[in-house]
């Protein structure tokens, strides 16, 4: 059947029986490919019948699909002629993972964070009637992504919508990990409607049967929060702010499914329809650990195995040891995660202190001010987050956090080029968007004990840390060179003269190698780990300015308001007779690819920045 798709709307020429054979030959090939590439495994194989559905009743591209998120989209993009762009799939130059304009005209919004589907789908839909255009907009929000607080926005402000507007909710009861809060638990109670209402239904019966009393306590019930329509009509909450509630309904039931939307786009208005699937359905490790199948490395399909891996610890690893070990001994520590307890490594620490631990769903701005308060109340609070996702929460650090100097750590994984994801999950802007912030101190550690050694400082320190690391291995490289950390103190690593090198983080591995070839070449150059981006350890600077002619700033981080911007200011400020090559990263987006091939796009790989330091030492 697989062959009968060769581009968009190719599905509207199979049966439903053709359809069920294209299930499973889709389930193959997604788990055959991804097992070779990796990518986000588990939530793919839950939507493929939900997305077959679509094709079927919708046009492509007339009718907008907006997928939120967009990790789900794999089966899209083979139903709309994108099959061979799976053997480079998230590979440099190859097929992203997620959704993106540039990549088809079927793919109506980029996305890559979650919440956003509502409010664009909304935006198209607003469009769409003040130019009089007549298409249909889908927007599909999984469970998880449905506890993001832009998601109940985007539901108020469609809420009085008078035309069609179908926003599919994909309920599988799993975020990455199990999903959290509230409107979880109400998805479950509407996830069971059926038996839920049967019984309701006979409640009500049997109550109708007592004479007067009977009725009297129906009417009682009735006005209470929990009243027999609330009881009988599943989706309330919906119906409640208006939008129309269409469900539940099986997920891999494709005749269903597509039933449901015929219905959906009946409605005048907005509407929800709830759909029902089951994460990782068909691979049985996935349906078994769905959390280890969301995004995976290259497996073994017959056993589910991880193909590769060093053994050796990531930044996350370590991250996660040692948050445990200062949880243990000081009581006062909480941490936070926005949804990702396995990704940033707190999962552990869950483990061992539950009642100190909080995840808030996919909300980090909530999680920003969440930490604020728990600091005002006393707590420690440490807020494990990727470096992109912080980005949702900049008012309230400015708002709720720095203005009122409280101690809450932002340990900022993922901070850096993560590679595969591409451009929306490279964590290149904190240096800047943090470093912007009054009050506000930013450290970076160049290896895996400087880490640790960051870490506990940053607990103790009295005021907010920004204290960011990069996904991948840890380097475990100049364990010797541990002096203490001091506020504001950078670090010298090889004191010579005429070239000094100042690098911040994880980016000192690279910085190592381009000193020893300019050795090589016979420059003289100094090493120095910049350990704080702000403040700036301008008294380093200023004796540094003494016996060196130049000075090159190493960051992975947008030049702009960068680590390398600070240096350069302090230089033209004080008139020191130095100059100043900012190696950085352009101001620019990067796509998906290894963060190998990725860094010597952007020259910051050894050799490009070693020729660029030659090049410009020669010109002074
Ligand atoms: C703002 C933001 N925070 C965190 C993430 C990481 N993330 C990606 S998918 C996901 C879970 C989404 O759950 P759901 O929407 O239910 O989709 P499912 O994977 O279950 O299909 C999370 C937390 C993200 N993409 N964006
Ligand atoms: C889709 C999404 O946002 C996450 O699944 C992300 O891809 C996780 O990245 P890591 O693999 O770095 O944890
Ligand atoms: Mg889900």
């Amino acid at each position: 059947m697989l062959e009968r798709i060769q581009k968009a709307n190719d599905i509207k020429e199979l049966n439903y029986d053709e359809m069920e054979v294209l299930a499973g030959e889709i389930r193959e090939f997604l788990i055959e490919k991804i097992s070779r590439t990796g990518g986000h495994l588990a939530s793919n194989l839950g939507v493929v019948e939900l997305t077959m559905a679509m094709h079927k009743v919708f046009t492509l591209p007339q009718d907008r699909i907006i997928w939120d998120v967009g990790h789900q989209a794999y089966t899209h993009k083979l139903l709309t002629g994108r099959k061979e762009g799976f053997d480079g799939l998230r590979k440099y130059g190859g097929m992203s993972g997620f959704p993106k304009r540039a990549e088809s005209e079927c793919d109506a919004f980029d996305t890559g964070h979650s919440s956003t589907s509502i409010s664009a789908g909304l935006g198209y839909v607003q469009a769409r009637e003040l130019r009089g255009e007549d298409y249909n907009v889908v927007s599909v929000i999984g469970d998880g992504s449905l506890t993001g607080g832009m998601a109940y926005e985007a539901l108020n402000n469609a809420a009085p919508l008078k035309a069609n507007f179908i926003i599919v909710l994909n309920d599988n009861h799993m975020s990455i990990s199990e999903n959290v809060g509230g409107m979880s638990k109400y998805l479950a109670k509407l996830r069971t409607a059926d038996v839920y209402t049967g019984l309701k239904k006979g409640v009500t019966y049997a109550l109708h049967q007592i004479p007067v009393a009977g009725d009297r306590i129906i009417e009682q019930i009735r006005k209470t929060k929990s009243s027999i329509k609330q009881l009988v009509v599943p989706g309330m909450f919906f119906e409640d702010m208006g939008i129309t509630y269409l469900g539940p309904v099986k997920g891999h039931d494709i005749r269903m499914l597509c039933r449901a939307f015929e219905e959906a786009k009946k409605v005048e208005g907005p509407v929800l329809l709830h759909v029902l699937t089951k994460k990782g359905k068909g691979y049985k490790p996935a349906e078994r650990e769905p959390a280890k199948f969301h995004g995976t490395g290259p497996f073994h399909i017959a056993t589910g195995e991880a193909k590769a891996g060093s053994g050796k610890d990531t930044y996350t690893d370590v991250f996660s040891k040692v948050i445990c070990d200062i949880g243990r001994k000081d009581h006062e520590v909480a941490v936070i995660t926005a949804a990702m307890a396995d990704g940033t490594g707190l999962a552990e620490f869950k483990k061992h202190y539950p009642a100190r631990f909080f995840d808030v769903g996919i909300a980090e701005a909530h999680g920003v001010t969440f930490a604020a308060g728990l600091a005002a109340g006393g707590m420690k609070p440490v807020f494990a987050v990727y470096s992109s996702f912080l980005q949702r929460g900049y008012d309230q650090i400015i708002h709720d956090v720095a203005l009122q100097k409280l101690p809450v750590v932002f340990a900022i994984d993922r901070a850096g080029l993560v590679g595969s994801d591409g451009e929306t999950h490279q964590g290149v802007f904190d240096l800047s968007y943090m470093g912007s912030v009054p009050n506000m101190t930013v450290m970076s550690p160049k290896n895996r004990w400087e880490l640790a050694d960051m870490l506990r400082f940053a607990v103790g320190f009295n005021g907010p840390v920004a204290l960011r690391y990069p996904r991948g291995e840890a380097y475990d490289g100049f364990e010797e060179y541990r002096a203490p950390v001091v506020y504001g103190k950078s670090e010298i690593i090889y004191e010579e003269e005429d070239i000094a090198i100042l690098v911040v983080g994880h980016m000192f591995e690279e910085a190592v190698k381009v000193r020893r070839a300019l050795k090589e070449t016979g420059y003289n150059c100094s090493l120095i780990n910049a350990r704080f981006v702000k403040p700036v350890d301008t008294k380093m600077l200023e004796e540094l300015a003494k016996n060196h002619k130049l000075f090159v700033t190493v960051e992975e981080n947008v030049r702009c308001g960068g680590f390398g911007e600070r240096v350069q200011g302090y230089v033209s400020e004080k008139r020191l007779p130095v100059s100043v090559l900012s190696l950085a990263l352009p101001d620019d987006y990067i796509e998906h690819g290894s963060v190998e091939v990725l860094r010597r796009e952007v020259l910051l790989d050894a050799a490009s920045m070693t020729k660029q330091i030659i090049a410009r030492y020669t010109m002074l």
